[in-house]
């Protein structure tokens, strides 16, 4: 990559230079999935509630590595909580149901730290490490509080959030079976089906390194409920615009072949997620798909879609190559020819033609969809759970192997794609059409 960038460098203007820096970093943040500032500011706080934990034991409870320090084996005095009492609230902490948010994550934080190591006195990070610097700077405004007064008060703030928590499980005991935990997505379960909506409709639904996380988590929690169905679909108009082309972040040039390794890497897992995923799985298409919103719908079982949504994988303008599996499934859905017209020509299908390829199943009037879709699943739902799945894995286990294979290959050869010049140059005139207008 540094070969690619010193060649696009020299010789250009300061202002071309700059505006290949802008390009740079847009790619790279299509391409990252861990550089995104927000994501990643909000990410470990929103793990401590999901499945992952990867910041599990450094963020505001860190129980379980914890080594407490002696002086912290006290019992309660009349100033403050016991040790037991602080304990007992970071046990809690992890119980919560409800994400208390960032704010107040940041303020668990920051007291954890206070009472167990005192007043902070390691180095401030720098300003693009957005979430130590706001962690440190939590803790850093505590001041010289004493310890015990920041254990009581982290005891205090969690006991609120707890009452809290119980109070409305009480008042509504089912909090109309929504999934908390997800920012990008809106998950619920009902009736026997899980239900994955992508949550960017202002967006169209352009998933970002955040979305692909968030969808892998959603499917690995699906995969283990007792729900018979899940069904993915988008909020609003779109079913999704495919990859995310807009964010932007600042990376140094000699970051970008590392974060292009990690985003086939993300690409890999995620598609894997669909190969792999053990129960019937259903694409509601509310809207246009493109992209990878296209090329994975092979991957389901089922593909209903609304008589206005379209299908476009313009893979070629973007200067990138196919995914998905499509390069497999496609040709063997739709025949060679018709796979070549949408995969390398970006040829975009309506509803009806998507349906003749046998990429959908079935295609009903927009006015009608949700009800048509809804109600047949729901029917679909009341059948022998286990009679599907093992029916599901016995059709996807002839070809499974196949397609992790074609996944492997697929995501080393977009890798080197999006380090292209003819990937840059695309993503470049997306981002600059609207200053054109
Ligand atoms: C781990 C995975 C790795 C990556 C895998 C690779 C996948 C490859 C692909 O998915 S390729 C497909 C990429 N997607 C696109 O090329 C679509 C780009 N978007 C568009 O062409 C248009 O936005 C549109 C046709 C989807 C909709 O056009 P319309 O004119 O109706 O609306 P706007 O363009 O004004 O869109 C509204 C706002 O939404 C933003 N937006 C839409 N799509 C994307 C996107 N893919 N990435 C980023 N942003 C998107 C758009 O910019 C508008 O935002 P704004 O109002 O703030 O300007």
């Amino acid at each position: 990559m540094a070969g690619v960038t010193g060649r696009l460098v020299r010789g250009w203007c300061p202002r071309a230079v700059r505006r290949l820096s802008l390009l740079l970093t847009s790619i790279l943040q299509c391409l990252s999935f861990t550089f995104l500032p927000v994501a990643k500011f909000t990410q470990p706080f929103r793990n401590h509630f999901g499945n992952h934990c990867w910041e599990r034991r450094n963020l505001f409870c860190p129980s379980s590595s914890l080594q407490v320090p002696a002086q912290l084996h006290m019992s309660k005095t009349a100033m403050g909580a016991s040790q037991k009492d602080f304990e007992s609230a970071m046990n809690q902490v992890k119980l919560l149901e409800k994400d208390p948010g960032n704010e107040v994550k940041l303020k668990l934080y920051a007291l954890y730290k206070q009472a167990t190591e005192g007043p902070c006195s390691t180095p401030k990070p720098g300003v693009f490490d957005l979430i130590n610097k706001a962690k440190w700077d939590a803790w850093n405004a505590l001041g010289n509080l004493p310890k015990e007064t920041a254990r009581q008060n982290y005891v205090d703030l969690v006991s609120g959030l707890s009452s809290s928590s119980d109070s409305s499980s009480q008042v509504k005991p089912e909090a109309d079976r929504e999934q908390a935990g997800y920012e990008t997505l809106v998950m619920t379960s009902e009736d026997g089906i899980t239900k994955i909506m992508l949550n960017r409709p202002t967006k169209m639904n352009a998933l970002t390194t955040q979305m692909y996380q968030e969808i892998m988590l959603a499917l690995e929690a699906a995969s283990k409920d007792d729900s018979t169905i899940t069904v993915l679909t988008g909020n609003g108009s779109y079913f999704s615009s495919g990859n995310d082309l807009t964010n932007f972040t600042h990376i140094s040039p000699d970051e970008i072949e590392e974060k292009a390794r990690r985003g086939a890497i993300l690409l890999r897992d995620f598609v894997g997620c669909f190969i792999d995923f053990p129960k019937p799985l259903v694409a509601a298409v509310n809207g246009p798909a493109v992209g990878i919103s296209v090329t994975i719908l092979r991957l389901f079982d089922l593909v209903y879609a609304s008589d206005r949504a379209t299908f476009h994988t313009p893979f070629s303008h973007l200067g990138q190559t196919p995914e998905g599996c499509s390069s497999y499934t496609f040709p063997k859905l739709m025949g060679p020819g018709k796979a070549a017209e949408m995969l390398i020509f970006g040829k975009k299908l309506t509803a009806a033609e998507a349906c003749a390829q046998g990429l959908v199943t079935e295609v009903f009037p927009d006015s009608t969809f949700q009800k048509e879709v809804w109600t047949r699943l729901k029917a679909y739902s009341k059948l022998p759970r286990n009679a599907l799945r093992i029916s599901k894995q016995m059709i996807r286990n002839h070809e499974k192997e196949k397609l992790h294979a074609t996944n492997a290959e697929e995501s080393r050869i977009l890798q080197e794609r999006w380090l292209s010049d003819e990937c840059m140059n695309a993503i470049m005139n997306f981002l600059s059409r609207k200053a054109k207008m």
